[in-house]
């Protein structure tokens, strides 16, 4: 699919994430279930081996190399829009990125779960103009078990967090139905060859919802790890997902699960002037269900929400839908609502402010 990929230059410092093996969550082991939590309460950020997807990510990045290779005209065809809708095509620079106005340098395609789940019927994308023909095509061979494989690994981490946060047997799974309308969805991105290896492709963030299951070949992702100033890379470990607690496992666990700061470069040194890959599959509750801690539901969040500072407390109920809460992110993101002044870039942002970081 593409040119062969440099090792990892290791003149470049990097920041290590545990290791978690899927084969051991999933058997029950508690010890493994034990460093799971401890990574995802104290940084958000986890590698994730034996998860069984290696083969449909690569056919996964080879429908993403099929659809990029589209020419720009027929991929604007499935643009996302303005009006806060996230699923479609979205070219480079269609978002700003910093409080100064930067734009991004991916291209992406991000497709609805909720269309994949009910293929051959559309319930998210009008039929005419759904999705590239690639993603069509292979919605049965690939992108579907691919969706379907991380939704089971996304649901056995949901298990877990559900009984180390003391939460009724599966809450968290029931705010994730598979079969109700969501924003969960598979991103396609490509960031084009570039010789800088300084300039964002994608700014500072924290995502949007609840896991997000991260497939990388190159270097370029970063994490600025709780208390420091200082921007470190993630290395890319082939067959190894990277997963990180968004927003919305956040906020339903009063802050307890960390939703990290992350930003995108080029990749660094040696794998500098390639483009750059990734895919994501992001788990999103259910549309109608609201953000706010689950204080009623657990001791352990009532606890830390009562702990909580105001900011971070008015943080834990949000009075808004997991719907609009991604609806206003992804809308105010988007260039073409930030015409006048950048109040709408600031808009866009979710929990960093709780993070005390000004980037
Ligand atoms: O491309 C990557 O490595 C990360 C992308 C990302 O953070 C996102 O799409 O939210
Ligand atoms: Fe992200």
């Amino acid at each position: 699919m593409q040119a062969a990929i440099p090792p990892w230059p290791e003149d470049v410092p990097i920041h290590p994430l545990v290791v978690i093996d899927y084969h051991l969550l999933k058997t029950g082991d508690t010890a493994e279930a034990s460093r799971l939590w401890e990574a995802a309460t104290k940084l958000g950020f986890w590698y994730l081996k034996n998860h069984e997807m290696d083969r449909l990510v690569e056919s996964m990045f080879d429908v993403g190399a099929q659809v990029m290779d589209l020419p720009m005209e027929e991929k604007m065809k499935y643009e996302q829009g303005n009006n806060g809708i996230s699923f479609g095509y979205k070219m480079p620079g269609a978002n700003v990125i910093t409080a100064q106005g930067d734009l991004d340098t991916t291209e992406m395609l991000n497709i609805a779960k909720d269309d994949v789940l009910s293929w051959p019927r559309l319930v998210r994308r009008a039929s005419e103009y759904s999705y590239p023909l690639p993603v069509l095509e292979n919605m049965e061979s690939v992108v579907r078990p691919f969706v379907s494989k991380s939704l089971e690994v996304n649901n056995t981490i949901l298990g877990i967090f559900n009984d180390q946060l003391g939460l009724p047997q599966e809450m968290l799974l029931k705010l994730h139905p598979p079969n109700e309308l969501s924003g969960c969805e598979a991103r396609i991105i490509k960031n084009k060859a570039t010789a800088s290896t300084t300039r964002l492709a994608t700014g500072s963030h924290t995502d949007f919802g609840t896991l997000s299951i991260l497939h990388n070949r190159q270097g370029g992702l970063q994490v600025l790890p709780p208390g420091s100033q200082i921007w470190q890379y993630v290395k890319p470990i082939p067959n190894h997902a990277i997963c990180n607690v968004g927003d919305a496992l956040s906020i339903f666990s009063g802050g307890i699960l960390r939703s990290n700061l992350h930003r995108v470069l080029p990749p660094p040194s040696s794998q500098a002037n390639q483009d750059r890959w990734s895919l994501v599959f992001f788990s999103r509750p259910a549309n109608e269900i609201i953000l706010r801690a689950l204080s009623d539901e657990s001791r352990e969040i009532e606890k830390a929400v009562e702990s909580a500072d105001s900011d971070s407390k008015k943080m834990f109920d949000t009075g808004v839908t997991a719907q609009e809460w991604c609806r206003r992110r992804v809308k105010n993101r988007r260039v073409e609502n930030n015409k006048v002044g950048l109040e709408n870039w600031k808009a866009s942002r979710g929990t960093e402010s709780i993070q005390k970081a000004s980037l």
